[in-house]
């Protein structure tokens, strides 16, 4: 299985970094030697997470895989990760040196890990200024007479590269990369396939969401039915953009998977993050005709499989975790036996609240599916998965509070903290909030109305308008979800403004760094487009989509907007 990183920013980077360690993990319990129990025990008490004498080479554990999903896993001797960076960060020798490999900083305790797999896609500009070349290439050869038939190659292939690439084109069984990755649709398939060229397993984009197409044009032609995506990102509206832009054909899409991290991440270099702040990373599956009318959600892991106590006093695990620090939050669950064991036999049968992987049809179309959603729930940064409805409210809310406090940071320049307890900030934010919740009511009733017209019909659309609504308690009448009421959505980005007081937020680090575009669109612009659909007055954030992108012309100093 091959998983493909495109965007690999300080959350992408992490992802990346978390799914490498735990593949090296997984690698190691498969090495001989003692029995696999034994085995087991030996690799999570030399990981034990110890803080060391200097600050280098600690070793975060990624293993805490609760068998429920250790059983989906492919094979890790077959398993790689690789990343997809611009060219234009790294220099050629830069390049060689740190692209195949990620350090992460966590509490002053720097780690690294290696061995990726590195894709270079040109920039734009790279792309441009490479026809340029060629052009002038060519010009010189047809002035000379000389290459005029030839076919053009990379000046630095090798015979032995060039017959390395013919035995990969030609061959019958698929051919791992060098870190022994192979891929996994290549596999279900049959068919021959060039690593670097090969169909993508599973991709995960972490790039700005006003990035991804560009980003996503270079490999989509490698993008097949089978692959997953998962997108995380802030903002709302890319899902819908690559339906319409690359993926108009339902049941030529890929599979998809929305999620959205708190964790707080920083980017101190090309590939080396600090860990700032643990959070938590959700993620639901975009429902899909493949997964038939039961749909991915029906079942349920049986309460033994997992690892959580589901009441009762605090496990040891999770008293530990709470008080832990640093890496040492990630340590594994050596006790996590202890939590199953405590359970009452009955129980253990008994459906948990959380989503199984037994959901997802065994069949070619999603097996990629399975194994990413197994991947993820792998990885020791709070995962969850949830129902695709409650991870669309989570969204909804995450969007509003991203409106309120990303384009107010970034006009006035200051901390998420600064924003609260000012009357004018909070006066704004006010008003970002009554404009969205207008619109997502007015959603609600519009889809009411037309479903009382026509009956509604099993939607494979990512998002429904229904999952907005819930039956009042008292009249039994349909209602806007109460989360989503703009007082609801006020106390809500107060609450997060208050959390994250001491962070610069990510439209304000946009500005800051110059990077020439922000996410306003997918933001502010997105609830304004919501509002224009369904003739909802939207000034507010109309506005402050305009101002941002007049400060990005001004820190920029392009007209681009
Ligand atoms: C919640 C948030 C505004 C906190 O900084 C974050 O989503 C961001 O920076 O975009």
């Amino acid at each position: 299985m091959r998983y493909h990183v495109l965007g690999v920013g300080s959350i992408g980077s992490l992802i990346a970094f978390h799914l490498k360690r735990s593949i090296k993990l997984q690698r190691k319990l498969l090495q001989p030697g003692p029995s696999s129990k034994s085995r087991r025990e030996l690799l999570l008490s030399n990981l034990s997470n110890k803080r060391p004498a200097s600050n280098q080479g600690s070793i975060v554990s990624s293993l805490s895989l609760p068998p429920y999903v250790q059983s989906e896993l492919p094979d890790p001797l077959q398993s790689s990760v690789t990343l997809h960076m611009r060219r234009r960060p790294f220099g050629r020798a830069a390049k060689q040196r740190f692209a195949n490999s990620i350090i992460l900083e966590q509490d002053g305790v720097r780690d690294i890990e290696g061995g990726f797999q590195t894709d270079f896609t040109a920039s734009a500009a790279d792309i441009t200024a490479s026809i340029v070349r060629d052009n002038r290439l060519q010009e010189d050869e047809d002035d000379t007479g000389a290459g005029r038939f030839t076919i053009s190659r990379g000046t630095n292939s090798s015979s032995s590269e060039d017959a390395a690439l013919r035995e990969q084109t030609t061959s019958r069984t698929p051919v791992p990369d060098h870190d022994g990755g192979v891929s996994l649709i290549s596999t279900l398939e049959g068919v021959h396939s060039q690593p670097r060229a090969g169909p993508i397993d599973s991709l995960i984009i972490t790039t700005k969401c006003d990035s991804t197409l560009s980003a996503l044009e270079a490999i989509r032609h490698r993008l097949h039915p089978w692959s997953t995506i998962v997108l995380l990102q802030n903002g709302m509206g890319v899902l819908e953009m690559l339906f319409d832009r690359f993926f108009k054909d339902a049941d030529q899409r890929p599979n998809f998977v929305l999620a959205s991290t708190t964790h707080g991440c920083w980017k101190k270099g090309p590939l080396d993050v600090v860990h700032a702040s643990m959070g938590t990373l959700h993620f639901g599956i975009v429902p899909s005709a493949r997964a038939g009318s039961i749909g991915f959600e029906s079942s349920r892991v049986p309460l033994g499989q997992t690892l959580t106590m589901p009441q009762g006093p605090m496990s040891r695990r999770r008293r530990a975790a709470k008080n832990a620090r640093g890496w040492d939050r990630f340590s594994p669950d050596a006790d996590a036996q202890d939590a199953v064991t405590e359970l009452n036999p009955q129980d253990a049968e008994a459906p948990s609240k959380m989503l199984s992987l037994s959901g997802i049809p065994d069949q070619p179309s999603l097996r990629t599916l399975r194994t990413t959603v197994a991947a993820l729930l792998s990885l020791p940064l709070q995962v969850e998965w949830e129902t695709i409805r409650d991870f669309q409210l989570r969204s909804l809310r995450k969007l509003v509070i991203n409106a309120c406090i990303n384009p107010l940071t970034a006009l006035a320049d200051c901390k998420n903290g600064d924003l609260f307890g000012n009357p004018a900030a909070m006066d704004a934010m006010w008003t970002v909030c009554l404009e969205a919740g207008m619109v997502l009511e007015a959603q609600v009733r519009e889809h009411l109305a037309s479903s009382q017209a026509s009956p509604r019909q099993t939607a494979s659309a990512a998002l429904s308008a229904e999952d907005l609504i819930l039956r009042s308690t008292e009249t039994g009448e349909p209602m806007l979800h109460p989360s989503l009421t703009p007082q609801a959505l006020y106390q809500e980005v107060q609450r997060v403004a208050r959390l994250t007081a001491a962070n610069w937020s990510s439209m304000h680090s946009d500005l800051k760094n110059k990077r020439g575009s922000t996410e306003i669109d997918y933001i502010n612009g997105y609830i304004s487009a919501l509002g224009r659909g369904y003739n909802i007055d939207t000034t507010a954030n109309d506005l402050l989509t305009n101002l941002i992108k007049l400060k990005t012309t001004r820190a920029t100093g392009t007209n681009r907007l």
